[in-house]
Formats: structure tokens, C-alpha cells, sequence
């Protein structure tokens, strides 16, 4: 079935600090993911997009086991990762994936490229030798690598062909979702083609889903079915990639997409645009964003808004009281 769901996050948050001393005084609290809701289709490339610090990182380290919810579920096929992962979290599940942003940092500089895509080979699926040197070829062969480059070490790559090698780490696994957080964002611009066309190649040939995160609106854009808009640590707008992009409902998206430089060039989301966000030790009442809004009322400073679908439009939901209209 086309439309069935593969993941499904229900409610996630994630704290970090609060609790208090020794002294009974309060420690600070950050909210850096608060009642998240949304699933990811078989199949399908959600993209997620947001400012830095809006809370992007965390969410795709709690849908990969790095880092524990500190509310909500995620549930992946059927399965509460959460309440069946228990404490050991990294042994959670081969069949979700991450390629980090760094390339290089990601990969140990010691071990060779063989050793490093062996590791998910032996520990995740038990292969014997043979099936091992079979299915190293198959993984070089994947991301457009020569099988000699397989005794080399890291720092012997360029940026390009080491984040080829965290993706080819991700699949050895042979994943379901591979949730990509910043794949292409330290790459140079006439190396991020290459490497997008090969997650584009990969996905149909292995059947995989994505959770594709990045600040680069352009980049989102031609890679998403749809797409997920996070501010200050929640999910205020998402739908399909078409409808997000060209007829965006939160006042939010519609600021993001108006600052983005005209198509074709590259639309960053700008870091000044940080300087406006609240302070997330001391977040406002309401909607975080009523401050910056054009649209806001009384109402955005007392109430925070859910995430409702859109009339006429199921498959698009966004947090807003005044949301815009569709075109
Ligand atoms: N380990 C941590 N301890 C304390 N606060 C944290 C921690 N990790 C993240 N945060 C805070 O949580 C919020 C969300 O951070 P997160 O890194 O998830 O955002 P992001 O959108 O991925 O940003 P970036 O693009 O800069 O990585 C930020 O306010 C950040 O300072």
C-alpha cells in the first residue's frame, strides 16, 4: 500500500537540564523538542526543515536511538522504539539509520573503510566472509566507489566520497529509513548534486524511506514528497512538499520562504534570522512565534495553537489561529 505508515511519532518532547541542586534551587530547562506529531509513509522523503537550534538534530537523534524522548513515542512498523529499546539505546534498530552532517568527524579516522563497513556486516547482521566481501562490493558498487578504495583510511577522501562512505555505512545495515541530518550541507554546491542523486538512486533500488534534514530550502525542496516546518522546538506546519512550498499556511513558513533568495539560487535559512528567536530558557506564553508575526492576535499570546488540518486540504496541517489562505 502506498500510503502506509512507517513511523509514526506521537506527542515527542525532549528536555534538557531542569530538576533542581542539591540545593533544592530550580535548574534551567531547554524544551529543545515539545509535542511533536507527525508520521513518515513508506517510501516516501519527508523533509525537515527549521532554524538552527529549532530543535532539527534532537528530534532525528531520538527517531535514531541516541538520545532518549523525554516524552511522547515513536513507533516504527508497528514497534515502540522506545519502550523496546530499554536502556540500550544504540542497540535499537538496524532498520533505522543516520548519515551525520560531518563526513569525515563521522568516520573513524583508524580503521579503514573496510573495517568500518564491516562493523553493521558482523554485529547487525551476522554474515559469514564470504557474504561479507560479496556485500562490500555491492555497498562500493552502491555509492559509485571503487572496491580498492576499501583499504584506505578516511582522511585519504574528499568531502564528497567520505559522505558516499557514511552512506554506504548507513545501508551495510540494510535499513528501512535512513534519516539524513544535513547530508549535503558541508559539501561543496557541485558535489551536493552527486551525492543527492545517489540517495535518489539508492532509495528506488532498495526500497528505502527518508527524513531528510536540512536548512537549505532549495535542496529540500527538489528532494521532499513532503515536508515538516520546526519552530522554536515544534512542528508548526507540514504537507506536501508542492502545497508547503507554494502556498505555505504558517506565517512562519510564509517568512522563511519570502527571505529565501529567487529560485535557482541557494536559499539558506539565514542565521541573522536567530537573533529574533525567544529565549529558550525563558520561552513566551502562547505561540513562539506571535512576537515576529504579522498575523498575530490576543489570542497567539494566550493559547498555543494545535497542529489542525487545513480546510480542503487533509494532507496539510499547520499551528496557527490565522493561518493563510490556499492559493
Ligand atoms: N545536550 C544538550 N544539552 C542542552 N541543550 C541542548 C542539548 N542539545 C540541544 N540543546 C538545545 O536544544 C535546542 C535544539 O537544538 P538542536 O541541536 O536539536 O537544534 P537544530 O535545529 O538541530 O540546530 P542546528 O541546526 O544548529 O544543529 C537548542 O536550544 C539547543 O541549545
Amino acid at each position: 500500500m502506498a500510503d502506509a505508515t512507517l513511523l509514526q511519532i506521537e506527542n515527542a518532547g525532549r528536555v534538557f537540564g531542569g530538576g533542581r541542586t542539591l540545593f533544592g534551587a530550580k535548574k534551567p530547562a531547554v524544551h529543545a523538542v515539545q509535542d511533536v506529531s507527525f508520521r513518515v509513509r513508506k517510501g516516501e522523503t519527508l523533509g525537515v526543515v527549521g532554524e538552527s537550534g529549532c530543535g532539527k538534530s534532537t528530534l532525528a537523534r531520538m527517531i535514531v536511538g541516541l538520545d532518549a524522548p523525554t516524552g511522547g513515542r515513536i513507533v516504527f512498523d508497528g514497534r515502540d522504539l522506545v519502550a523496546e529499546a530499554g536502556r540500550d539505546l544504540r542497540r535499537l534498530s538496524r532498520e533505522v539509520q543516520y548519515v551525520f552532517q560531518d563526513p569525515v568527524a563521522s568516520l573513524n579516522p583508524r580503521k579503514t573503510i573496510r573495517t568500518i563497513l564491516e562493523a553493521p556486516l558482523i554485529h547487525l547482521l551476522g554474515l559469514d566472509k564470504a557474504a561479507r566481501e560479496r556485500r562490500l562490493g555491492e555497498l562500493m558498487d552502491a555509492v559509485n566507489l571503487a572496491p580498492e578504495f576499501l583499504d584506505r583510511y578516511p582522511h585519504e577522501f574528499s568531502g564528497g566520497q567520505a559522505q558516499r562512505i557514511g552512506i554506504a555505512r548507513a545501508l551495510a545495515a540494510d535499513p528501512r529509513l535512513i534519516v539524513l541530518d544535513e547530508p549535503v550541507s558541508a559539501l561543496d554546491v557541485s558535489v551536493q548534486a552527486q551525492v543527492l542523486n545517489i540517495l535518489d538512486d539508492l532509495k528506488d533500488r532498495f526500497g528505502l524511506t527518508y527524513i531528510f534534514i536540512s536548512h537549505d530550502l532549495s535542496v529540500v525542496e527538489s528532494v521532499s514528497d513532503r515536508v515538516a516546518v520546526m519552530y522554536f522546538g515544534r512542528l508548526v506546519e507540514i504537507g506536501p512538499g508542492r502545497s508547503v512550498f507554494r502556498a505555505p499556511r504558517h506565517p512562519y513558513t510564509h517568512l522563511l520562504l519570502q527571505s529565501a533568495p529567487a529560485p535557482g539560487r541557494r536559499a539558506l535559512i539565514s542565521e541573522d534570522a536567530n537573533t529574533e528567536l525567544p529565549d529558550p530558557y525563558n520561552p513566551p506564553p502562547g505561540c513562539a512565534f506571535h512576537a515576529r508575526c504579522p498575523r498575530g492576535t490576543d489570542v497567539c499570546t494566550a493559547k498555543i495553537p494545535p497542529l489542525e488540518a487545513m480546510p480542503g486540504d487533509a494532507d496539510h496541517r499547520a499551528a496557527c489561529f490565522h493561518p493563510h489562505e490556499a492559493r
